[in-house]
């Protein structure tokens, strides 16, 4: 099997007494993005930012494309971009020289302006970077970490803040970089985006993934899906339960409003539409709900705030 782009193995990493990272183990296959997810102080942040080599593992290791984050720094730093969660520019820099200069120091970059128009920053102008919008400088630290065609890119929080146009270009940006067999590893608090961008997803909760897999994986897995219909009022629905399976619950909530819930896959949904025709029910606005990453994720992590 090829090795995987980055594999962190049991690290540990604390803060005084605080605990960070907690034994946490994950690997990132090449050519994926993988979602990093986590309540508040889970411990994202933390493991990447040892992935890049800003921090020494207390314990467990860290290889990023086999190599060690801190004494392989110089032979790393060309190949890996870097967005991080607060900025890092100088305060009277403008976008275009910034970028400029991070494109100066790498062989092949992107083309600048091309990268400035596509993240909608040739509008800044002679903006300097203290000036600009939370927005613009998340889109700068975008172009930043991908200007030098990097092999594999590390995005902390990409799209927070960002409104709904900027967030529809980053992701944009992040199929692009996957389509071109870039490496893509991000860490979000959006369910829905991590649903939308990633081949793989890690749950992490008290510095551990607590759970891995597709999003499709972690939606289906042990699922509890529904199936809402509605009909004539007054189905037999515990014939119906009995006719479906043992595991499955039928409910009338309202009259003519029926939830099913169980493990709904197409078995179940033919015996159903087939027990309704043999029983003359018409079932209209018949509808199967899977369960969203997010249900997945408070299930996982609980409700309370961290
Ligand atoms: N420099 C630091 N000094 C002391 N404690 C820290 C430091 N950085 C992080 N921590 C603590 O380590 C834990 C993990 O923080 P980390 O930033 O890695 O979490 P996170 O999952 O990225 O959280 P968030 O989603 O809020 O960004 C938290 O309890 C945090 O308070």
């Amino acid at each position: 099997m090829e090795s995987p782009v980055v594999e962190v193995s049991g690290l540990v990493m604390r803060y005084g007494d605080v605990s960070a990272v907690d034994g946490l183990t994950m690997s990132v296959g090449r050519g994926t993005v993988t979602a990093v997810l986590g309540p508040n102080g889970a411990g994202k942040t933390t493991t990447i930012e040892t992935c890049e080599g800003y921090r020494r593992p207390q314990g467990g290791y860290v290889r990023v494309l086999g190599l060690d984050p801190i004494t392989d720094g110089a032979d790393l730093r060309p190949r890996v971009g870097v967005m991080l969660q607060q900025g890092g520019s100088w305060s009277g820099a403008r976008a275009g020289e910034m970028l400029a200069h991070v494109a100066s120091l790498h062989a092949y970059p992107l083309d600048v302006d091309a990268l400035v128009e596509r993240l909608g920053l040739r509008s800044l102008g002679r903006t300097p970077y203290r000036r600009m919008s939370g927005g613009q400088r998340q889109r700068l630290g975008l172009a930043m970490a991908i200007v030098g065609r990097p092999e594999l890119v590390f995005l902390d929080e990409p799209t927070a803040g960002l409104d709904p146009q900027a967030r529809r270009a980053t992701w944009q940006l992040v199929d692009d970089l996957r389509d071109a067999g870039v490496t893509v590893v991000l860490t979000t608090h959006y369910m829905d985006e991590a649903e939308r961008l990633a081949d793989q997803v890690h749950v992490v909760d008290n510095g551990r993934v607590i759970a891995s897999g597709t999003p499709t994986q972690l939606t289906s897995s042990g699922a509890e899906n529904t199936i809402r219909f509605t009909a004539r009022p007054g189905l037999d629905v515990g014939e119906l339960a009995l006719a479906l399976s043992s595991a499955t619950k039928v409910v009338e909530t309202m009259p003519g409003a029926y939830v099913v819930t169980g493990e709904v896959d197409p078995a179940l949904l033919a015996t159903l539409t087939a027990w309704c025709a043999s029983n003359g029910v018409m079932a209209e606005r018949l509808s199967v709900e899977r369960r969203t990453l997010e249900d997945v994720f408070l299930e996982l992590t609980g409700k309370e705030l961290r």
